[in-house]
């Protein structure tokens, strides 16, 4: 069993009359990825700012390997890398040079200031353009830039603030790469995203947040098991579907949830929860000798996209 390395007992920040953050609490382990998901405005970036010391809690406390965090604590400098959602990049110094710079305020200096230049440019995958400026960047390059700046003083704990927001694609794969490998080496993370996909692909520890509150806090594979339906298959008809049909698919051993929407003309889309994957296939043989003839189908896992709505009743990109 791993370590405590980070605790977070109670936190609250009000804004005016706003409580950003009301009461959260949850605890990261040495090399854990713990996943801090929630809407827009739901109070992550309020908590990162608690994280690494540049906001004061007005109430609860956070403890870091054992030192309690406080604006400007030692601890936090020393324990913590931060990615914040605003590039943090000099644009008329080369990446080199960013990163001597924000080496020196990590009170690096000569041989060792080199040798850990090399070992971020490496982790992020940018030495071939070390010496060229941000500027010439994409997107996703500027952030494993920022991300190698996090990485300067070998902090056991990076935060990542949406560390994707405005970046393509495939430079979004690269920046997973990354992160993928840091979980490899040991590093504990924290990822804030409002994007289900990732924070599934990377957390191993899953912390929901919505109006400042933890709704759930466990392991991706207990929040899934919340849900009913673990699997969901989706079925077009270029016909109506009539009432026995639907009552006949209800019955279906495995079926949870049914729900039928008009397609265009007058076909139907059939969307049914199932308790399991591997339900899908009976379901589709009795469809098939109730005489249907689907123009598509697809199966899929439930997401946390689900589960968020089964919580809060809302969905999480609203
Ligand atoms: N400096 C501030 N002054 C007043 N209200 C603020 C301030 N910063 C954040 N808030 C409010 O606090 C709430 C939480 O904001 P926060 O930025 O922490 O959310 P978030 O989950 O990070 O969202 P986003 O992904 O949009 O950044 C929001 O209602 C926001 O409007």
């Amino acid at each position: 069993m791993s370590s405590v390395l980070l605790s977070v007992n109670n936190l609250v920040k009000t804004y005016g009359t706003r409580k950003a953050v009301d009461g959260v609490s949850f605890r990261v382990l040495a090399g854990q990825t713990v996943g801090l998901l929630g809407p827009n405005g739901a109070g992550k970036s309020t908590i990162v700012g608690m994280l690494c010391g540049l906001l004061a809690p007005d109430a609860g406390d956070i403890v870091l390997g054992g030192e309690r965090v406080a604006p400007g604590a030692a601890a936090v400098k020393r324990r913590i890398g931060v990615v914040p959602q605003d590039l943090a990049l000099y644009d008329d110094l080369s990446a080199l040079e960013n990163l001597k710079l924000f080496g020196a305020l990590y009170g690096l200096r000569g041989k060792q200031l080199a040798e850990r230049i090399e070992t971020v440019l490496g982790q992020v995958n940018l030495a071939d353009r070390a010496r060229d400026k941000p500027a010439t960047y994409s997107g996703g390059m500027k952030r494993r830039l920022n991300i190698a700046a996090a990485l300067m003083h070998d902090p056991q704990l990076l935060i990542l603030d949406e560390p994707t927001v405005g970046v393509d694609p495939q430079s979004r794969n690269a920046i997973f790469d990354t992160l993928e490998a840091l979980q490899a080496q040991g590093k504990a993370l924290i990822y804030t995203s409002h994007y289900m996909e990732e924070v599934e692909r990377l957390a191993d520890h899953i912390v929901i947040i919505d109006h400042g509150k933890v709704l759930a806090d466990e392991s991706p594979a207990s929040l899934h098991s919340r849900l009913a339906a673990q699997a969901a298959l989706r079925v077009e008809l270029a016909e109506p579907a009539h009432a026995s049909l639907l009552d006949g698919l209800r019955a279906h051993r495995g079926v949870i949830s049914l729900s039928c929407d008009a397609l265009s003309a007058d076909g139907v889309a059939l969307d049914i929860g199932l308790a399991q994957a591997a339900d899908a296939l009976p379901v589709m043989g009795w469809l098939q000798q109730a005489g249907c003839r689907p123009l598509h189908f697809a199966t899929a896992r439930t997401s946390l996209e689900d589960i968020f709505l089964a919580l809060t009743g809302r969905s999480l990109r609203d």
